[in-house]
């Protein structure tokens, strides 16, 4: 008789990222009942560390324990979701996105403290401490909230929102994204979820891949019965708009691809991180072409003088 191996898979030790990796391990499960599967989780660097992000390395400060545990053979499969992972151009050679999992939702929402009166973001007073630390949200709450106080607060999403209860750095606000509220049960929590249209989301928004060692062939065939088509394409083109910019974790940029039965549109603009200056880009093309659509959505955004705004020194203290 075949003895099937067991597969192991690594997470990170966040609420938020045990939800992701125990929903992958579900799919994978279903897609293969004689296999068993093992969580392995692991402490990231950029989960313990509070400061700016920027000062470690950026975002690969989040996946560093998960790829070393991966490319040492100590797991098969990473699970990570897309906003966590560094930029196209700087991830970690020998690791390979696999399975691309069905996406969430792509919208930021607002928290207020408990017992607060339910406010949306428009109507938040003047002086509102608002916590975020993506360079995204600071340039769009400076564009368009400019009487608003972004401040900056790191940590997961469990935390963040423990904070903003607890008083602790007198916060009148969150922005969170709302697919992070709905994986921790929090969804209840949001006063407002923003309009995309308005308020832009950011790439790779409730996305969420299982990663592999390049070259694991049984391993790549596993993850690709679970992957869905539909956001594996749009991932694909958000990616190449990213990797066209090259862009990092201090780029305030928004980037959201989305999917008629033919055709792939790609939003994409850059912000300056002051929220002064935006370009902006409505890319579409064939469905069966989203890195050629994610390219010149990317192209357009640097002959529009997206450069000059890319590498603006990092705003946070
Ligand atoms: N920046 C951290 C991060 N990475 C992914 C999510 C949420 C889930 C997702 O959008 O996939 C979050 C929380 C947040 O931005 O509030």
């Amino acid at each position: 008789m075949k003895t099937t191996p067991d597969v192991r898979v690594g997470s990170r030790n966040s609420p938020m990222a045990r939800w992701q990796t125990d929903w992958c391990v579900e799919l994978l499960s279903k897609a293969r009942p004689d296999t068993r599967f093992e969580i392995t989780t692991m402490a990231s660097h950029g989960d313990r560390y509070q400061g700016p992000l920027s000062r470690i390395g950026g975002k690969g400060a989040f996946v560093k324990a998960l790829d070393r545990a991966l490319l040492d053979g100590e797991v098969d499969v990473t699970v990570s979701c897309v906003k966590d992972l560094p930029s196209p151009h700087d991830r970690q050679p020998g690791v390979s996105i696999g399975a691309v999992l069905e996406r969430g939702d792509v919208r930021d929402a607002l928290v207020l403290p408990a017992g607060r009166p339910p406010l949306p973001l428009a109507e938040l007073p003047r002086g509102a401490r608002v916590g975020t630390s993506a360079p995204r949200r600071i340039a769009q709450l400076r564009q368009r909230h400019p009487y608003l106080e972004p401040v900056l607060v790191r940590g997961n999403a469990d935390t963040r929102i423990a904070r903003l209860d607890d008083g602790s750095r007198g916060l009148d606000a969150l922005l969170v994204a709302y697919a992070g509220l709905h994986r921790l049960g929090q969804a209840h929590r949001a006063t407002e979820i923003l309009d995309p249209v308005l308020w832009l989301p950011a790439s790779g928004a409730g996305m969420v891949v299982a990663e592999y060692r390049t070259g694991d062939t049984a391993i790549r065939d596993l993850l690709t019965a679970i992957t869905h088509p539909a956001t594996a394409t749009a991932l694909a083109a958000e990616r190449a708009t990213l990797a066209t910019l090259h862009g990092n974790c201090t780029t305030a940029a928004s980037v959201h691809a989305t999917l008629t039965s033919t055709t792939i549109t790609v939003d994409a603009a850059v912000f300056a991180p002051d929220g002064h200056t935006a370009v902006r880009t409505h890319t579409s093309g064939p469905l069966q072409q989203p890195e050629e659509v994610g390219r010149r959505a990317g192209e357009q955004l640097l002959r529009d003088g997206a450069a000059a705004l890319l590498h603006a020194l990092p705003h946070t203290p």
